[in-house]
């Protein structure tokens, strides 16, 4: 019998994802990598790094060939759409990032401005303390804004202008990753000290460490999801929510139930949302048209109610972080 939408009990949800014969490599786009050379050779005018990640993946979200440039500035970290992410292990998050010697952390929420006040002061204090070469005298500060596309670079750099300025935006901000086009756009977002900021394109790492990592990028928004795949995105989606017992999608959609079947969830969600779709199919006497729900229609508004927090805030690194070394804290 197929699995229907009925309250199924945790212990029959899958314990893994299928992961066999998916392609990461072929998701994530080859420009990238030419962002990345450019971004290089801006580095010697700047004099910090602020480092925008999707607080929902705090450390599948890195890209490690950033990470090689990092040593070489002071940085920030800020762990952004604080709104989406459920941040009970928050505390677990900050020692992790620690020690991998990230120790300057702030959650931000760029749509309403929550902690981005604490950003230039700590990013002051950062190139105070720090060694700026040649502009030991220069009163300009210049700070690159880096990171995986659509994190909310741009809307960082929006959200502090309204902060600090009282301006409107300056850099163009969308749903979708590859938004920046144009590589290092310098835009002032102070006027006490001077700062600027040079808004990059989204650089992702052209080998993601693994497919699960790869996934939870996409969950994200990092790449366009018809490379993934809607319903395997879906899916994916769906898998976690039952994984970290989050039922919210089945009051969202009004199920009977949570299932761990994406095909029943989809058929269910298409229905209730009424996106049908007509499918010609052969009969004895001719083709006729019938009308069948639409699963990539409901795809798209599962993940879209899940980008926009209708689900629930999910940690999507929590796998990651139960591997950690328990804290050694009392
Ligand atoms: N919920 C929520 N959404 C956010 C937040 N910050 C940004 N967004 C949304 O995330 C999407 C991407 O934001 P952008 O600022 O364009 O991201 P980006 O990193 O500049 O994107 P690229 O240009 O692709 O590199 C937009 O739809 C923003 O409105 C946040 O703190 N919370």
């Amino acid at each position: 019998m197929k699995p229907a939408l009925r309250a199924l009990s945790p212990a029959s949800w899958r314990q893994s994802f299928s992961l066999d014969g998916r392609d990461v490599a072929r998701w994530f786009p080859g420009h990238m990598a030419k962002g990345l050379t450019k971004m290089r050779s801006s580095l010697r005018r700047v004099d910090a790094l602020v480092e925008v990640r999707d607080a929902r993946i705090p450390l599948s979200g890195r890209n490690p060939l950033l990470q090689e440039s990092l040593g070489l500035k002071p940085h920030l970290l800020v762990l952004n759409k604080m709104d989406l992410a459920e941040l009970s292990a928050q505390k677990k998050i900050v020692q992790r990032l620690e020690a991998e010697g990230l120790r300057n952390v702030v959650f931000t929420n760029c749509v309403t401005d929550e902690n981005v006040r604490q950003v230039i002061p700590m990013v002051t204090d950062l190139v105070a303390s720090s060694y700026r070469y040649d502009r030991q005298e220069d009163p300009e500060y210049c700070i690159m804004v880096i990171g995986v596309p659509n994190v909310g670079k741009s809307s960082l750099i929006n959200s502090l202008r309204r902060q600090h300025l009282c301006r409107g935006k300056a850099t163009r901000v969308g749903g979708e990753p590859g938004i920046t086009r144009a590589v290092m756009s310098r835009i002032q977002v102070c006027e006490r000290p001077l700062m600027f900021l040079l808004d990059t394109p989204g650089v992702l790492a052209p080998q993601i460490e693994s497919v699960e990592t790869g996934l939870k990028l996409a969950l994200c928004g990092t790449v366009l999801d018809h490379l993934v795949g809607e319903e395997t995105l879906a899916d994916y989606l769906l898998y976690t929510l039952n994984r970290h017992q989050l039922s919210q999608y089945v009051r969202h959609y009004g199920l009977a139930g949570a299932c761990d079947d994406i095909t029943s969830v989809l058929k269910q969600v298409a229905v209730k949302l009424g996106k049908t779709q007509k499918v010609k199919v052969l009969t004895g006497t001719g083709a006729v048209n019938v009308l069948q729900p639409s699963y990539s229609a409901a795809a798209r508004d599962f993940l879209r109610a899940f980008r926009s927090g209708l689900l629930g805030p999910v940690m999507l690194d929590q796998d990651v972080l139960q591997s950690c070394p328990p804290s050694s804290d009392p």
